[in-house]
């Protein structure tokens, strides 16, 4: 049976091509309408992974999916990065001239703000995924709008590209987690992403951070939320990686002694090449 793999859009979005990146292109894309949704699915066993972004080189973190990490508590299984390359596309046969609408995804429409700043004229509407805003072109047979997203999009919604990487910045990237709802060993592993709390007093956290630099272990990022309802009080959400195992067992076991709610959140093997 294929993989049955959740995303927040529809197939070929962004998130479809970072699914085909990790699994292949033989997979069951289970379409949702919200990141919370793709939890569901697994939750329900309507699905067996999720593929989320969780941030973007210029937009920065996605904070409300390191919540929906937090809230479910599915396990991260892997990772992978993904270039973002932007195609401004069109039914076929429409020109440049004719066009007076631009569709895209929040993140996409930021991407391509030099692009964008050439032609004031044009009019920029947000939507919930690039892959939707190309469907809607074919399906509507809207002649006086384009669409900006990836080749996935344009192939099976059959448009035509006007201008290839309109994208302002052509080493962005957006990283994406790979969840499951089943207890996976993922062997070999050398990276993980934690999540704990400190006390609010001097040094708290870098009791933590001094742990990782004694034992030569790398933290790659490292991002902060508030915890609801109490002031001044963090979820901390680090990611580590590491070349011996044992330096990374010894590591958790002393922060756990100095954290509060500490958890981990996935062990997988690092996968960063864009
Ligand atoms: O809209 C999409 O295609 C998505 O999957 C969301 C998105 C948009 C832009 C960059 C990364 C993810």
């Amino acid at each position: 049976m294929k993989k049955r793999v959740a995303i927040q859009g529809i197939r070929a979005s962004f998130h479809e091509e970072a699914a085909f990146k990790f699994f292949g292109e033989d997979i069951e894309t289970i379409e949702c309408n919200s990141f919370k949704q793709t939890f569901q699915k697994l939750e329900q066993q309507e699905a067996d992974f999720v593929v989320m972004a969780i941030e973007n080189s210029i937009a920065g973190s996605l904070l409300p999916n390191y919540t929906l990490l937090r809230e479910y508590n599915f396990p991260v299984i892997g990772e992978v990065y993904l270039p973002i390359q932007l195609h401004l596309m069109a039914l076929p046969g429409v020109k440049f001239e004719d066009i007076k609408t631009v569709t895209s995804h929040p993140i996409a429409i930021r991407q391509c703000n030099d692009f964008l700043d050439e032609f004031p004229h044009l009019k920029v509407v947000e939507s919930s995924d690039t892959a939707a805003c190309a469907k809607k072109i074919k399906e509507e047979q809207l002649t006086d709008t384009v669409a900006i997203a990836n080749t996935l999009a344009a192939k099976l919604y059959g448009l035509e590209i006007l201008e290839r990487r309109i994208e302002s910045n052509k080493k962005n990237y957006t990283r994406f987690l790979i969840l499951t709802d089943k207890q996976t060993e993922v062997e070999n592993f050398n990276k993980a992403s934690l999540c704990f709390q400190v006390t609010n007093d001097a040094g708290s956290l870098v009791k933590v951070l001094n742990i990782l630099a004694e034992l030569d272990i790398n933290m790659s990022k490292v991002q902060s939320m508030p915890v609801l309802g109490r002031r001044n009080e963090y979820n901390f959400y680090v990611d580590i990686e590491w070349n011996d195992t044992k330096n990374y067992e010894d590591a958790i076991r002393r922060i756990v002694k100095h954290t509060i709610n500490f958890s981990i959140m996935g062990e997988y093997v690092k996968n960063d090449k864009v």
